[in-house]
């Protein structure tokens, strides 16, 4: 549901446009959005595919999302893609020092740390841009990124909240599985 928002026309593969186009609907520039597009698609489209893919390496085909995994993350997704609740918790349990719930700017800073894997340098690349754009999409007037917030990214719903004629058909599915 995360990556599926970004997948307007419904076919199970995330074009570079389509990348873009969301990044602009979320209200992102040009300059962040082409550069979001470069570093999601080139970094994912090359590894979420089926073994008989055909379309470019750009393209990030859906239904093997999980293989974009990384290292260095909070383990929030487990490796076939699912959500891991007790790791969620785990984020504020650890990390949410300042206000129960909520994470600032510097929190965020030390969880990146502390997640950290040795060498992991494209791990800690992908966790480093994940958690700031999070942060600057969700943080509220007082600089505090709130656990529901964080929670809606994992299933997608904050995008559909920001971006709310982006990807109608994702909404639908959405509003089914979730019960509010
Ligand atoms: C505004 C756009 C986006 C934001 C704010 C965002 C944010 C995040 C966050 C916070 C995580 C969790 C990392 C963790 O648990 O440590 C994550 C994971 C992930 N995202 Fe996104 N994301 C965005 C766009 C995308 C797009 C376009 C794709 C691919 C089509 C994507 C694919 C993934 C994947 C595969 C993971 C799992 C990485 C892992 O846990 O190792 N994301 N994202």
């Amino acid at each position: 549901m995360h990556a599926a928002f970004f997948d307007r026309d419904g076919d199970g593969v995330i074009t570079f446009s389509e990348t873009f186009g969301a990044f602009r609907a979320l209200g992102f520039g040009l300059g962040v959005s082409s550069a979001s597009a470069a570093f999601i698609n080139g970094a994912l489209g090359s590894k979420c595919r089926p073994g008989n893919a055909t379309l470019s390496k750009l393209d990030i085909y859906i239904e093997d999302i999980q293989k974009g995994k990384h290292g260095s993350d909070t383990g929030s997704y487990d490796n076939e893609g699912r959500f891991v609740p007790d790791k969620f918790e785990e984020i504020f349990s650890k990390h949410a020092m300042t206000v129960p719930d909520a994470l600032t700017s510097d929190e965020i800073d030390q969880m990146l740390q502390a997640n950290r894997q040795p060498g992991d340098y494209s791990g800690w690349a992908g966790a480093e841009a994940e958690w700031k754009i999070l942060y600057s999409l969700g943080k509220d007037k007082d600089g505090l990124l709130h656990k529901d917030v964080v929670r809606s990214v994992y299933d997608g719903s904050l995008f559909h909240r920001l971006a709310p004629n982006w990807n109608p058909h994702d909404k639908e599915k959405l509003n089914g599985i979730r019960e509010n």
